[in-house]
């Protein structure tokens, strides 16, 4: 059987799975779970253990139509100046409840489009967050920037109020595809963006990357790989198009006839992959690439690269905490996700209670399965004696399932008494093996393929 019909007979192209940046993942999240577990998660906080914090700008100027992001269009500030209001009262309600001493290791503004955000309330925000949370002295902070809604004022107010690594949105450089996703990006414009991003101080850079869009072909690819190699990011995120229309409206603009087929696009995954490490970039996990050296390919050489709802990070603050719509916090206990509709989230937030609405109490056994799954997806390698080591004899609640996968997956796979390791030929599938150890099976849930 040719390699990719054995992928094929293992469901690589109609199992529909999630993309484990948690679990459970979100859409499992329970309405029992809300404000009150988080106000009391949050108030039980180690103050001598730094938080990552995570403030979600729900905001673009313009709604790419691929885009499956929680975002909504807005064409003037005057709904961004009203948010960032809210955002400045949800945190005056955490300076309430949060232990005192706590302090900041990470920050990340993500969206939607926090470049939206012009130079006085970047620094608003920025202030606003530290007055609640200082941060510590090593404090990395990131953010999300769309190329085309920056200019270097935005970009000087944010280096001046620390940040030291960025992320940029590029998708694809070909006009066509560009066209038929709703966002059109010129080179230049990127280019231009990259050098202000450098010239502030910028010392590690991300690339946004998606394959399976409508158009793409090997050669356009190819193409917009060697425009992004020229711009000499120190990663690249390299996401597979997830066309979920039921979840994000506005892709049943996507012309579907014009999406490549199944093995095309496996092929364009294949070919960017082996581009960027032909460029002599490690591949991280199932769709990133790093420079040797920098953080992230770091944290994978020495097994400590963990998965949040931000992808993959080298992040080791056990604690997220979320601000803002639909933001989801990590707690010790469990994740709690904020009201996703920025109405609702106002309206909880301006009655004087926390936002959270959804959530999940972590059991043991779910511990256990995070972890596993987590492994899976970092370093495609369950580490079986890792787990004895952290949860006892309760890992062997795993055995039976390893063994099902062992016999599922052939060769794809090795089983030992110490591991489950995914061989290179059947990385492709690693969001289906993962998917074993998921004990949470939602129904009425659909989510995007998986490859
Ligand atoms: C910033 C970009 C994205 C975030 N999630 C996605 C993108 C592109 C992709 C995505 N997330 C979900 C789906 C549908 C199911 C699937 O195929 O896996 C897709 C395509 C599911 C999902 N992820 C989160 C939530 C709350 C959900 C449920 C559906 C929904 O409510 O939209 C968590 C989450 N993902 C992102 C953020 C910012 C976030 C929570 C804060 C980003
Ligand atoms: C935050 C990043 O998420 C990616 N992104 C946004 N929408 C989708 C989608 N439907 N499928 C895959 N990736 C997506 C983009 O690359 C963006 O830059
Ligand atoms: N909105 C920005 C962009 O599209 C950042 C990535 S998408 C959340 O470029
Ligand atoms: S890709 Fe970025 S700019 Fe485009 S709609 Fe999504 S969040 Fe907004």
């Amino acid at each position: 059987m040719k390699h990719i019909d054995r992928l094929r007979s293992l469901g690589l192209f109609d199992q529909r799975v999630p993309r484990y940046t948690s679990y459970p993942t979100a859409p499992v999240f329970s309405p029992e779970v809300g404000a009150t577990e988080q106000t009391r998660a949050l108030a039980a906080l180690d103050p001598g253990q730094p938080v990552s914090v995570y403030l979600h700008i729900p905001f673009c100027e313009r709604l790419c139509w691929f885009c499956a992001c929680r975002t909504q269009g807005t064409k003037t500030l005057s709904p961004v100046e009203s948010y960032l209001g809210t955002l400045e009262q949800e945190l005056a309600l955490l300076k309430d409840i949060l232990p005192k001493g706590l302090r900041m290791g990470r920050m990340h503004w993500g969206g939607g489009t926090p470049t939206i955000l012009p130079p006085e309330m970047i620094h608003r925000l920025a202030q606003a967050v530290r007055d609640v949370i200082p941060p510590t002295e090593d404090c990395e902070f990131s953010v999300e920037i769309d190329p085309t809604m920056v200019d270097r004022a935005k970009i000087a107010a944010l280096a001046a109020e620390g940040m030291n690594r960025a992320s940029i949105g590029i998708q694809d450089f070909d006009p066509l595809v560009q066209q038929s996703i709703g966002r059109l990006q010129p080179f230049d414009i990127t280019r231009a963006c990259v050098d202000d991003l450098r010239a502030a101080g910028i010392r590690s850079l991300n690339a946004d990357l998606v394959y399976g869009l409508p158009h793409q072909t090997a050669e356009r690819l190819d193409d917009t790989v060697s425009k992004v190699l020229d711009l000499n990011p120190d990663r690249v995120a390299l996401f597979g198009y997830a066309h979920v229309p039921w979840v994000s409206k506005r892709q049943k603009l996507i012309p579907e006839d014009a999406l490549p087929a199944e093995e095309a696009r496996h092929a364009l995954a294949n070919l960017a992959a082996a581009r960027f490490t032909g460029a002599g970039m490690t591949a991280i996990g199932i769709d990133h690439f790093a420079r040797p050296g920098d953080g992230l390919a770091r944290a994978a050489e020495t097994g400590h690269l963990r998965r949040n709802f931000q992808g993959y990070v080298d992040d080791t603050c056990p604690t997220l905490i979320g601000l803002g719509a639909s933001s989801i916090s990590r707690l010790p206990d469990g994740y709690v996700q904020n009201a996703p509709a920025t109405a609702a989230y106002i309206q909880r937030i301006e009655a004087g209670q926390l936002a959270g609405a959804r959530g999940h109490v972590m059991t043991g056994d779910d511990l256990l399965r995070a972890r596993a799954i987590e492994m899976l997806m970092c370093d495609f390698r369950l580490d079986r004696s890792a787990l004895r080591a952290a949860f006892g004899a309760q890992a062997a609640t795993l055995d039976a399932q390893i063994a099902l996968v062992g016999e599922r997956f052939g060769d794809l796979v090795a089983v030992t008494d110490e591991s489950l390791t995914i061989a290179p030929e059947g990385r492709a599938l690693t969001r289906i093996i993962a998917s074993a150890f998921d004990a949470h099976v939602p129904e009425g849930i659909r989510y995007s393929q998986a490859s």
